[in-house]
């Protein structure tokens, strides 16, 4: 007889995604092959409450999927989109689990995120739905000061300086986002003309 089948392993990646661009897909993949993950689930934010000001969840989350399209282990997951109410990583852990209750799931962040998660909704909750995965990230600190050890994990993954805010920025200013984002991301962003006006 056999032993025990191995459970599979899920990452997920929360984020605004607004737009997505490589520093993610290079933390998700790096994730991936570090902890031998078999999906990483891509879930854009529905109503982040703490970031005023987004662009719309469906063009978030259209541009989340033309990103991870090329990668047969990336997937997108509307569960924030679609709950209707601002999102907390409590719910999104929550209805991960529901629908993948043999899974063991792993929640990427980078450096800057798993810097605030002490203030995170339900925190205390939180590392008994998944095991934490802070990457690092230009411009900030990874460090485990404060967080239980068991729980999380710190990755070094190839530096990229490129940020959301930053991209949509250059694309305000008429500069190139081409090779920050992916292509398919390049000619949405034109297509639907946005960041063209600030908010
Ligand atoms: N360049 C990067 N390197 C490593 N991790 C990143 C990078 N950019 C974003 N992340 C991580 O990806 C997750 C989602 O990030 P988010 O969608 O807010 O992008 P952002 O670039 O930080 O956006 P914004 O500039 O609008 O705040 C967060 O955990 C964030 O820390
Ligand atoms: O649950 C919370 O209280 C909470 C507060 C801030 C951020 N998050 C999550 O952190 C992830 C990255 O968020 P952001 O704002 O950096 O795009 C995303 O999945 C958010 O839902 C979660």
């Amino acid at each position: 007889m056999g032993g025990q089948a191995r459970r599979p392993r899920i990452g997920v990646m929360g984020g605004t995604f607004d737009p997505v661009h490589h520093g993610h897909l290079v933390a998700a993949s790096e994730v991936a092959q570090h902890f031998d993950l078999d999906e990483v689930v891509f879930v854009p934010t529905g109503q982040p409450g703490y970031k005023p000001g987004v662009t719309t969840a469906e063009h978030r989350y259209l541009m989340t999927v033309i990103a991870t399209a090329s990668n047969p282990r990336f997937t997108v997951s509307r569960v924030d989109i679609d709950r209707q109410k601002t999102t907390f990583t409590i719910d999104t852990l929550r209805d991960i689990r529901a629908e993948r209750p043999e899974a063991e799931l792993f929640f990427i962040t980078g450096a800057d995120a798993i810097a605030q998660i002490l203030n995170w909704k339900d925190v205390g909750e939180l590392w008994s739905l998944a095991h934490f995965v802070a990457v690092s990230r230009p411009g900030h600190v990874l460090t485990m000061t404060g967080l239980p050890e068991q729980d999380v994990s710190l990755l070094e993954v190839p530096a990229l300086a490129i940020s959301s805010t930053d991209c949509r920025d250059r694309v305000r200013r008429g500069f190139p986002v081409w090779y920050l984002v992916p292509d398919g991301v390049v000619q949405y962003i034109s297509k639907h003309h946005l960041y063209r006006r600030v908010e």
